[in-house]
């Protein structure tokens, strides 16, 4: 587990962090999205071990972090400005890792060839941004961590590499329990790998929220009906947005799907549609009036 808690952090006279508080569980992938300049890589730095709070604890398996080389060693930071020694190649990284790495392994590293398709003998500094962060994802994934923490991960890669880089990532966290916090400015690039997603916004943390509780519980609905409309269609249901394009019914409902399709039929409609929401749209309408203000701040 990776936990910040009541996490602050001041640089000079400014606030970069206000009691921020995150729980990345055992095996499972965190998206941590944002603003320019809401926090992220000041959260990870601190989480990482390079910064330290001012307030707060943050603890990777229950022990600190600061200069703690038993956790470092079972941690990979992917930095958004990433670094590599010069005139160093994929290879010589390999090695350089494998000496300080416990976990290195040869032959993970080995099968990522066709993964990545670099040319370890090429000087990494001497690569295109994109392959240079497919390097730093070649070498992270060798090093087979136990946490993962990516700043920006995906910037510079294209769509395939994204796509297979985001795999890659599903398959450690699936197979060896690796946990990874990711930040990002979109909520989109994070939908289909992340089990739970926080949003920082000027500092501070402003929801926190697990993806499959969230996608199970809410439901966009169409329906119509033959004269007039039923007055009250779903009881006692948590109706978040409801609104009538011409004789059908837009519905955003709270609840679970089977219930809702239940209490539509009693009323027998011409028409019944359940859509799938994406998860912009249930931010949006789960957090009401902040969710629009949010809306233009990190999509
Ligand atoms: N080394 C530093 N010295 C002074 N201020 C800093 C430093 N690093 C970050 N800050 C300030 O802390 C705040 C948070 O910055 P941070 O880089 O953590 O945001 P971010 O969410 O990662 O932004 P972005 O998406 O633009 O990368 C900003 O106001 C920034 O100016």
């Amino acid at each position: 587990m990776i936990e910040a808690k009541n996490i602050s952090k001041n640089f000079a006279d400014s606030a970069a962090l206000t009691d921020v508080s995150i729980k990345v569980k055992k095996g499972s992938i965190y998206g941590l999205v944002g603003s320019n300049g809401a926090g992220k890589t000041t959260l990870l730095k601190i989480l990482a071990g390079v910064y330290r709070q001012d307030l707060g604890e943050v603890l990777i398996d229950n022990q600190k972090v600061f200069e703690n080389i038993a956790i470092k060693s079972r941690t990979v930071f992917i930095p958004d400005s990433l670094y590599f020694f010069s005139q160093y190649t994929v290879q010589d990284m390999a090695k350089f890792y494998q000496r300080i790495y416990a976990n290195w392994n040869e032959e993970r590293y080995q099968k990522l060839k066709d993964a990545f398709r670099l040319d370890e003998h090429k000087k990494i500094q001497q690569m295109s941004k994109g392959m240079q962060r497919q390097a730093a994802f070649w070498l992270a994934l060798s090093i087979t961590p136990d946490f993962l923490l990516l700043d920006e991960p995906l910037d510079g890669l294209d769509p395939v590499m994204r796509q297979k880089v985001k795999n890659l990532i599903i398959q450690d966290t699936a197979a060896r329990e690796m946990t990874v916090l990711i930040s990002s400015h979109n909520l989109r690039e994070l939908e289909d790998l992340c089990d739970c997603v926080g949003i920082l916004h000027q500092g501070r943390s402003v929801v926190e929220k697990d993806l499959d509780a969230l996608k199970s519980d809410i439901h966009k609905i169409q329906v119509a009906f033959q004269g007039d409309l039923p007055a009250s269609i779903f009881g006692n249901k948590h109706v978040l947005y409801q609104e009538k394009r011409g004789s059908v019914l837009l519905f955003i409902i709270r609840g679970k799907k089977e219930e809702i399709i239940k209490d539509s039929y009693q009323y027998q409609p011409v028409l019944l549609d359940i859509l799938p929401l994406t998860l912009e749209e249930i931010f949006i309408y789960e957090m009401g009036g902040i969710g629009y203000e949010i809306k233009n701040i990190i999509f």
